[in-house]
């Protein structure tokens, strides 16, 4: 059975974000990426980029479709301060992963939800990631498959990069894109959720 069809808006061309917010038995009655300029200010930090950036997805978004809730995601890899871009070509992939070899870093996954009356709710999602240091063979035989494209950090935890996670804490769906718990809480709250007899 698909599920039902829900008043709700998703501000994102990101087809991981429409996979899982429908496992929350919600099927966004449109999907209207945003498109904003994504360029991180100067000296800004991980995760208030990350709640700048959903916030703006959402608002912009919002401005187009009046009176209809919109969820608005934004994903940041972050190594200590720094952002890494999401990448977009081989070479940006590559530096991305050799920093990220054998370390902990943090993935950052802010939502924000501006319901039908206007009224935005926010959350953030952190989850650390520890992958195994990675060999440059390695490095390579990923680089020859697509899946770093577009990606913050430049790896796919949905594919094989999951094998290189020796540790996450915190919230597999938030490293994907869209963090389940964040997202039932936020748009339960707002009372956009099939009911599933939890609170
Ligand atoms: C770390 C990681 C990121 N990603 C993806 C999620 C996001 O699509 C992307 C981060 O970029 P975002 O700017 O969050 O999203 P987007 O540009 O893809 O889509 P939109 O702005 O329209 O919502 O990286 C994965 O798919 N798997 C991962 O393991």
């Amino acid at each position: 059975m698909s599920p039902p069809a829900s008043p709700l808006v998703l501000a994102s061309g990101s087809p991981r974000r429409a996979e899982l917010i429908a496992r929350l038995g919600l099927a966004p009655a449109a999907i209207d990426p945003a498109d904003i300029d994504e360029t991180p200010l100067k000296g800004e930090l991980p995760a208030p980029y990350a709640a700048r950036m959903a916030a703006a997805k959402a608002a912009v978004v919002a401005a187009r479709h009046a009176g209809v809730a919109v969820l608005g995601a934004d994903t940041v890899v972050a190594a200590g301060r720094r952002i890494l871009p999401k990448a977009e070509n081989a070479e940006e992939a590559r530096a991305c992963l050799e920093l990220l070899s054998g370390r902990r870093h943090r993935v950052h996954s802010a939502i924000t939800l501006i319901d039908g009356e206007g009224r935005a709710r926010h959350r953030l999602s952190t989850s650390i990631v520890r992958f195994k240091r990675l060999a440059a063979a390695e490095i390579d035989a990923y680089l020859a498959g697509g899946d770093w494209r577009g990606k913050a950090g430049g790896y796919a935890i949905q594919g094989y990069a999951e094998s290189w996670v020796a540790m996450l804490q915190g919230s597999h769906s938030g490293v994907m894109g869209l963090p389940l718990y964040e997202t039932r809480a936020l748009l339960g709250a707002a009372g956009l959720l099939p009911s599933h007899g939890d609170a």
